[in-house]
């Protein structure tokens, strides 16, 4: 390996207290509020088929037309409790909201920018009171910041004369102003997603970017910060120069998960997934697969079963509704999780060989050993392989379904487990099964 001054600070994952709350979340809530909600993926009667909290990068969309959309932000139907209140039925244990999103468009009264919704009709702080309502249900707040600003004058996506340096520098020194004053504003954040950092000019900062890393991280003790914040002197991103995770956990499953657990590298990580194919900001007219709440539940347990968080994204509207397809995933979502919650809450990898009918999670406080069941048996019997010395002491069926688990020992350290009959299994179906190790 090579020796570095701006790469990865620590080997293997945080061991401090913080950290182990964000390991045993399970489940999160991401939500995309910004400008972008007003238009909705359409302008000038057109529809714009790209991630709508683009659109401004729609060349369809006159630029100055959607930098005057401030003006016509007053979300009257923002109710962030009511969202908080949501987000609890559902199960979320933490939730990350977009403070700035690439347009520049800042959710909080801002003091470095005049592009904020305090320019806005609107005319208060969105953000405080979504954290205190968030706090007050026992969900962790993390802040969304898109480092690239398309409203600032200093912004660049490279740096290729003296100007753009000189006007760099002034972007920078905006940015390390922005993010202590998130931190200022809103002190119980757990921590801060970072997006928006491939520009080239960014990645070039890697000295700028480490220190001001250090330095939020003095300003909240145990704040957690993901592998996108900051590139590698090399401008290696994510994992550095030795391929050593940067920052506290990997931040790159974005719409995409992990398939085995040698795709995570050991590492903490989280998977935030749009419920359409790729919409995180509100669009009225979502097309193509949208995700049910089973598909939706099965990518959280299969997050679990590989030691990762799964975060669902929320895309309220311009008026801050939320619409009524997430509404109903939140309570779909929340009525699984009201019983089978243990095999997600304080949950991770279990190293029991992969079998088709779902996925094993092991929960860390109570050591019990969860069989989610997403492929329904033909015979409605499980197919479990236990390894040596590991002996079954009891097996319940949890959740909606009752009733007593049939245990056929096939050959040495194989079992049948027979569900009874009728087990409801439109629903994932889990059991929870004690073990005892050791011979
Ligand atoms: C690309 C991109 C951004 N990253 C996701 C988390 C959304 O914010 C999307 O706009």
């Amino acid at each position: 390996s090579v020796t570095l001054e701006h790469g990865s600070k620590r080997l293997g994952k945080r061991t401090d207290p913080m950290m182990g709350v964000w390991r045993n979340y399970g489940l999160g809530q991401f939500i995309h509020w910004g400008l972008y909600a007003i238009p909705g993926g359409h302008w000038d009667g057109k529809y714009y088929s790209g991630a709508a909290e683009w659109i401004r990068s729609w060349n369809e969309m006159p630029k100055n037309a959607y930098d005057e959309l401030y003006k016509v932000f007053d979300p009257k139907a923002y109710d962030p409790k009511a969202w908080a209140k949501q987000a609890k039925d559902m199960g979320a244990k933490y939730m990350i909201i977009t403070t700035k999103h690439h347009d520049g468009f800042c959710l909080w009264p801002s003091q470095y920018t005049d592009y904020s919704v305090a320019k806005s009709p609107y005319n208060k702080d969105i953000i405080g009171p979504m954290v205190e309502a968030y706090d007050a249900e026992g969900i962790d707040v993390y802040l969304y910041f898109s480092v690239m600003d398309w409203n600032h004058p200093g912004y660049r996506s490279k740096l290729e004369t003296k100007e753009d340096e000189e006007a760099y520098e002034g972007f920078k020194e905006f940015t390390r102003n922005q993010l202590l004053e998130l931190l200022a504003f809103y002190p119980s954040t757990k921590g801060l997603w970072f997006d928006g950092t491939w520009d080239q000019a960014w990645i070039q900062q890697a000295a700028f970017a480490d220190e001001l890393e250090e330095e939020m991280r003095s300003v909240i003790p145990g704040l957690i910060i993901g592998s996108r914040f900051r590139a590698d002197e090399n401008g290696k991103r994510h994992f550095d120069t030795n391929g050593d995770l940067m920052g506290d956990y990997e931040q790159g499953w974005e719409r995409k998960m992990p398939n085995r657990i040698e795709d995570v590298n050991g590492n903490d990580w989280d998977c935030v997934m749009t419920v359409p194919e790729n919409q995180w900001g509100y669009h009225s007219d979502w097309k193509g697969h949208v995700k049910s709440s089973v598909e939706l539940i099965e990518m959280m347990v299969k997050a679990a079963s590989l030691d990762g968080n799964f975060v669902i994204n929320f895309g309220p509207d311009g008026q801050g509704n939320i619409r009524p397809e997430e509404s109903l995933i939140a309570k779909e979502v929340g009525e699984w999780m009201e019983s089978n919650a243990e095999a997600v809450y304080d949950c991770g990898y279990l190293d029991w060989e992969k079998q088709d009918w779902g996925y094993y999670t092991r929960n860390r406080k109570t050591g019990n050993v969860n069989l989610v069941v997403f492929n329904y048996p033909a015979s409605g019997k499980l197919r479990v392989k236990v390894p040596k010395g590991i002996k079954i002491q009891g097996i319940d069926l949890i959740g909606t379904n009752g009733g007593t688990i049939d245990l056929e020992e096939i050959h040495r350290d194989e079992y049948f487990l027979g569900l009874p009959k009728g087990t409801d299994h439109t629903k994932p179906v889990v059991l929870v099964m004690k073990i005892v190790e050791g011979d």
